[in-house]
């Protein structure tokens, strides 16, 4: 009986993740839920997983649930909630999906307190990949990843060294606006750019494939997750999103895992890893996939990932920067407060601003991620 926390439970990952446990409840015990403002549906959690412990992102929530959950529930708020339930909740495991880099302090308690992390936040190790993989080697604690291409390279390797890789190869599917070239997207709308061609997933990470600046949050995660440069981690165009990574070894064989796109089959990897079990995934039936297509990345295409693979080469807190100045761009896109260029627009502006600072601790990080939100909020790009 493994006792899970989940962080960010009532998001896309987070119910998906509640929906594989709800599957095993011989070998899932849930002590602990966290969310933001989704209280009616954090209640319903609380009511169906009965946890120990649960936090709503402010304290007005949290007393709601006060009021309705069942007595001796210990229900916290913000972000010391977070950090309380990814400390003391007693969790031998924690699912970090919460979005963004608030998911930082959280996955670093939840490491520091010695628990093995299934990891969906990959912003987390985008803005302190050194402090998340330092602690995390200190502690003795597994990082499973739960993002889509990082779960198929952990299972393409299944244990072999890093020493035995030529590069990765990253799959994108080229996101809602693929079919459309640079010259057509001035004028895009939020509700079409919310239209992934073969994920159901939350608003930013949507937004973020469509701008690519997802593939290169995942470039910069698979670089800190497998310890390789980057001029060994590629990107391909792959518009099926049915090989979902791959890893080519130095003899030459090239390892693929492919599936449909189902996130329950890497949350439910990451949660019973070794072991594989029965999944409610619909099996690939590849005769009626048919075929299946690959073209090379186009940078000129997709700039956001360009500015990714410089900051990860820059290192320190560029990355931070990249990932801050992001998030702040999609909130503003997303609220119709600019357009759709105005995002990439936004991150390079922001990095030509920023003097790096190389091997940042976490005040520093923490300080760099606030000036790049205020330089994003500001700038009129
Ligand atoms: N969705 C997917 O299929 C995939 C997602 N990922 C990654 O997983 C992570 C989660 O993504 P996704 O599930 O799509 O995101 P969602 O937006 O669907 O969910 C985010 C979760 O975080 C909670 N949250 C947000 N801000 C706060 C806060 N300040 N305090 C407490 N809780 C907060 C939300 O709570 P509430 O809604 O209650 O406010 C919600 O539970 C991201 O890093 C994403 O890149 C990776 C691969 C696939
Ligand atoms: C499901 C998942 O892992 C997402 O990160 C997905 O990969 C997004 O798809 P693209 O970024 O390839 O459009
Ligand atoms: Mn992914």
């Amino acid at each position: 009986m493994k006792k899970i926390a989940i962080l960010g439970s009532t998001g896309s990952i987070g119910t998906q993740t509640l929906d594989v446990v709800s599957r095993m409840p011989e070998h899932f015990e849930v002590v602990g839920l966290a969310a933001g403002n989704n209280v009616d549906l954090l209640l319903e959690q609380v009511h169906a997983f009965k946890p120990q412990w649960v936090s709503a992102g402010n304290e007005a929530l949290a007393d709601r649930i006060r009021a309705e959950a069942p007595q001796g529930v210990r229900v916290l708020s913000g972000e010391a909630g977070l950090t309380e339930i990814a400390s003391h909740a007693g969790a031998d495991y924690v699912v970090c999906s919460l979005i963004g880099s608030v998911g930082l302090k959280s996955t670093l308690a939840a490491i520091e307190a010695g628990s093995d992390i299934g990891l969906a936040n990959k912003e987390s190790l985008v803005t302190a990949g050194h402090l998340v993989m330092d602690k995390a080697k200190r502690r003795g604690v597994s990082i499973l990843p739960i993002d889509s291409e990082h779960s198929a390279i952990f299972q393409c390797l299944n244990g072999e060294d890093v020493s035995t890789i030529n590069r990765l190869i990253v799959t994108a599917s080229g996101g809602s606006f693929r079919h459309l070239g640079r010259e057509e997207l001035t004028g895009v709308t939020v509700e079409d750019a919310l239209k992934h061609p073969n994920w159901s997933m939350g608003a930013k990470i949507t937004i973020d494939s469509a701008t690519m600046v997802n593939k290169g949050l995942e470039v910069i995660e698979a670089h800190w997750l497998f310890g390789l440069p980057y001029d060994r981690i590629d990107v391909m165009l792959h518009p099926e999103s049915i090989v979902h990574s791959m890893v080519e070894f130095v003899d030459t064989s090239v390892m693929a895992q492919l599936g449909n796109p189902d996130m329950r089959v890497p949350i439910q990897y990451a949660l019973t890893y070794p072991k594989r079990v029965v999944s409610p995934a619909t099996p690939l039936d590849l005769l009626k996939q048919g075929t299946l297509h690959f073209k090379p990345m186009d940078f000129d295409r997709y700039p956001c990932l360009l500015l990714a693979y410089e900051a990860g080469r820059s290192g320190g807190t560029a990355t931070t920067v990249y990932s801050a100045a992001n998030e702040v761009a999609v909130a503003r896109f997303l609220r119709k407060e600019i357009s759709f260029l105005a995002i990439e627009r936004i991150i390079e502006d922001v990095l030509a601003k920023h003097a790096g600072i190389s091997d940042p601790d976490l005040e520093t990080i923490l300080e760099t991620d606030a000036w790049a939100r205020s330089e994003a909020s500001a700038s009129e790009v």
